[in-house]
C-alpha cells in the first residue's frame, strides 16, 4: 500500500470539537521505518487539562445525566455501535495511519482495527444488557428490609495508554467506560496518537454528545502527570510502565483515587518435551516477534525441556532466519521497526548487556543488513542465560527471546514464577493435565495452553505482582468504570422499636 503524502493536522479534541492547544506547541511525528518526519501531534499541558476534564465534567452531568451518564444503556449503545461501524469503513486508511506512526506490519494494524470494532461492538452490548441487571434484589434474612443494588457510572475518568496498540488499548478503556455512562479524557502515548486523533474525528461525525470524550496527545510528564493529579477526575485507567504505574499510583494515593494498572511482563512459555516442534516453535515465535516484541504478555524468556532444547532451537533459528523483515507496508511483512529511536537504543543496550554479562547472542542481535534506516532490529534469541542476568529479568519490550533449559516439571514452574511480574505465561504439552496442572502453578493473569498471545475481548485481561491489578475487557472491563451501589428500604409499617418511645406526659 502506497503511504499518503501527508498525515492529518489535528488539533486537541475537547468537549467535540478541535482546539490549538493553549501553549501552542507540538511535538514530531516521526515514522519509524523511515525515520522521516511525517506531521505532527498538539502537545498538551495543564492548561488544556483543564479544559478537557471541565469539557468532560459538563457532559457528566448535562440535564442531570438524562442524555448521557443516567440514559438508558441502550442510548450509549446506539452511540458505540455507529462508532465501531465508522472504525469498520475507515478500518484500511487506520490500519495504515497505525502502521506509519508505530512501525507495526499492516496486517498487524488491520488486525488491530477489527479487534478495536469488535471491542465497541461487544462494549455497546453489555451497555444494553446493564439496563436489566439494575436494581438486582439482595436477599436479606429480615422481612422488615428490602434491598438492592445500583450500577453507577463513576464519572469521569483519565483513561492513560501506550504506543504499542495505540487505537487498541485506547479503545479497551473507552468503549467500557462510555458504555457504563462515565465521561473520558484520553491520553494516548506522545509516540503514537495518530489513530486515537482519529477516532476523535470519529466522535463528531456520529454526533457522540459534546465532552463525552476528549482526547488530548502530549507528552506524559506535561499531559498525563496533571490529568492524574486533577481533582475532578474520578478514577484513572492506565496502561503502560511499571515505573509510570507506580507514579500514578503515588498522585492517585493523595486524593483515594481508584486506579486500575497494566503495567509490564516478563512471561514464561515453557516447552516440554512431547510437543510436535515445529508447531511449538511458530507459537514461541508468535509469542515474542510478534510486533516487534513490544507486547506486554510477550513471551520472552522460553523454558525449554534439556531433552528437545538443541532440536527445538535449531528450527526456532531456521523459522527466525525466514521472517520477512521489510517495510511494514509491505506486503507478507512480519517484522516492522519497533516504535523509536529512543526504543531501538534501549532494546540494543539489552543485547550487549547480556553479551556482557555473558549471555550467548545465538541467532540476531543486530540491524538487519538489507535495511539501511528505519529503527529496525533482527530477531533475537539469546542463550546461556542465568536467572541474575538482566535479560532474564527485565522487560525488554522488542524481538529479544532469552531462553533456559529445565529437566522437571517442578524446576519449570519455579523458573517461570522467578520474577517479580505476574501478567501472563503459556505452556506447551501434549499431556493436557500437565498443562492444567501448571496452568493453576503459573502466577499470573493470564495463561495459555499449547499456544501464546491469543487474546479475547470477552475474556479477562490483566496481571498480578509488579505486572498491575483490576482486569480489563469483559464483565470485569465494564465493572472497572461502575460503583455498586446498596439501596436498603425499610419496608414495615411497625416502629422500628430499639429505643422506647418518650412519655407523652
Ligand atoms: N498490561 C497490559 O495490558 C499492557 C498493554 C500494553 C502495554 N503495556 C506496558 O506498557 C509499556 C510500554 O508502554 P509505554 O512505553 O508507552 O509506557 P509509559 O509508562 O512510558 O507510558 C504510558 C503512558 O503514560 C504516559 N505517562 C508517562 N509518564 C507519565 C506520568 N508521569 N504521569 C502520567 N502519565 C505518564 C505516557 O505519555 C503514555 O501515554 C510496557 O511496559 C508494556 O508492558 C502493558
Ligand atoms: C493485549 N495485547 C496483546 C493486545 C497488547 C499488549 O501489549
Amino acid at each position: 500500500m502506497a503511504a499518503p503524502s501527508a498525515i492529518p493536522r489535528r488539533g486537541l479534541f475537547i468537549g467535540g470539537g478541535w482546539q490549538e492547544p493553549s501553549l501552542g506547541r507540538r511535538l514530531p511525528v516521526v515514522n519509524p521505518a523511515t525515520e522521516a518526519t511525517i506531521g505532527d501531534i498538539p502537545a498538551a499541558t495543564a492548561e488544556d487539562v483543564e479544559l478537557a476534564v471541565s469539557a468532560a465534567r459538563d457532559a457528566f452531568g448535562r440535564d442531570g445525566g438524562r442524555h448521557w451518564s443516567r440514559a438508558p444503556g441502550a442510548v450509549r449503545a446506539k452511540y458505540l455501535k455507529a462508532i465501531a461501524a465508522k472504525i469498520k469503513d475507515k478500518k484500511s486508511y487506520l490500519a495504515l495511519l497505525e502502521t506509519l506512526d508505530s512501525g507495526k506490519p499492516l496486517d498487524e494494524a488491520a488486525g488491530d482495527m477489527e479487534d478495536v470494532a469488535a471491542c465497541f461492538e461487544y462494549y455497546a452490548d453489555l451497555a444494553e444488557a446493564l439496563d436489566g441487571k439494575q436494581r438486582a434484589p439482595i436477599s436479606l434474612p429480615m422481612e422488615k428490609f428490602e434491598s438492592y443494588v445500583l450500577k453507577e457510572p463513576i464519572g469521569v475518568v483519565g483513561l492513560i495508554t501506550p504506543w504499542n496498540y495505540p487505537l487498541l488499548m485506547a479503545t479497551w478503556k473507552v468503549a467500557p467506560a462510555l458504555a457504563a455512562g462515565c465521561t473520558a479524557v484520553l491520553k494516548p502515548s506522545e509516540l503514537a496518537s495518530l489513530t486515537c486523533l482519529e477516532l476523535g474525528g470519529i466522535c463528531a461525525e456520529i454526533g457522540l454528545p459534546p465532552g463525552v470524550l476528549n482526547i488530548i496527545t502530549g507528552l506524559g510528564t506535561e499531559a498525563g502527570a496533571p490529568l492524574a493529579s486533577h481533582p475532578h477526575v474520578d478514577k484513572i485507567a492506565f496502561t503502560g510502565s511499571t515505573e509510570t504505574g507506580k507514579r500514578i499510583m503515588i498522585t492517585a494515593s493523595q486524593m483515594v483515587k481508584p486506579v486500575s494498572l497494566e503495567l509490564g511482563g516478563k512471561s514464561p512459555l515453557i516447552v516440554f518435551d512431547d510437543v510436535d516442534i515445529d508447531k511449538a516453535v511458530e507459537w514461541a515465535m508468535f509469542g515474542c516477534f510478534a510486533n516487534a516484541g513490544q507486547v506486554c504478555s510477550a513471551t520472552s524468556r522460553l523454558l525449554l525441556h534439556e531433552k528437545i532444547a538443541k532440536r527445538f532451537l535449531d528450527r526456532l533459528v531456521a523459522w527466525a532466519k525466514s521472517i520477512k523483515i521489510s517495510d511494514p507496508l509491505e506486503e507478507g511483512c512480519r517484522l516492522g521497526s519497533v516504535v523509536s529511536e529512543g526504543q531501538y537504543k534501549k532494546i540494543m543496550k539489552f543485547i550487549s548487556t547480556a553479551r556482557c554479562e555473558g549471555a550467548t547472542i545465538l541467532y540476531g542481535g543486530a540491524r538487519p543488513q538489507h535495511l539501511k534506516r528505519g529503527f529496525f532490529i533482527e530477531p533475537t534469541i539469546i542463550t546461556n542465560v542465568s536467572t541474575s542476568m538482566q535479560i532474564w529479568r527485565e522487560e525488554v519490550f522488542g524481538p529479544v527471546i532469552c531462553v533456559k533449559e529445565f529437566r522437571t516439571e517442578r524446576e519449570a514452574v519455579e523458573l517461570a514464577n522467578d520474577t517479580h511480574y505476574g501478567l501472563a505465561g503459556a505452556v506447551i504439552s501434549n499431556d493436557l493435565e500437565r498443562c492444567e496442572r501448571i496452568s493453576k502453578a503459573i502466577q499470573s493473569g493470564i495463561v495459555w495452553i499449547n499456544c501464546s498471545q491469543p487474546c479475547f475481548v470477552q475474556a479477562p485481561w490483566g496481571g498480578n505482582k509488579r505486572s498491575g491489578f483490576g482486569r480489563e475487557l469483559g464483565q470485569w472491563g465494564l465493572d472497572n468504570y461502575l460503583i455498586v451501589k446498596q439501596v436498603t428500604k425499610y419496608c414495615s409499617d411497625e416502629p422500628y422499636g430499639w429505643y422506647r418511645p418518650p412519655s407523652k406526659l
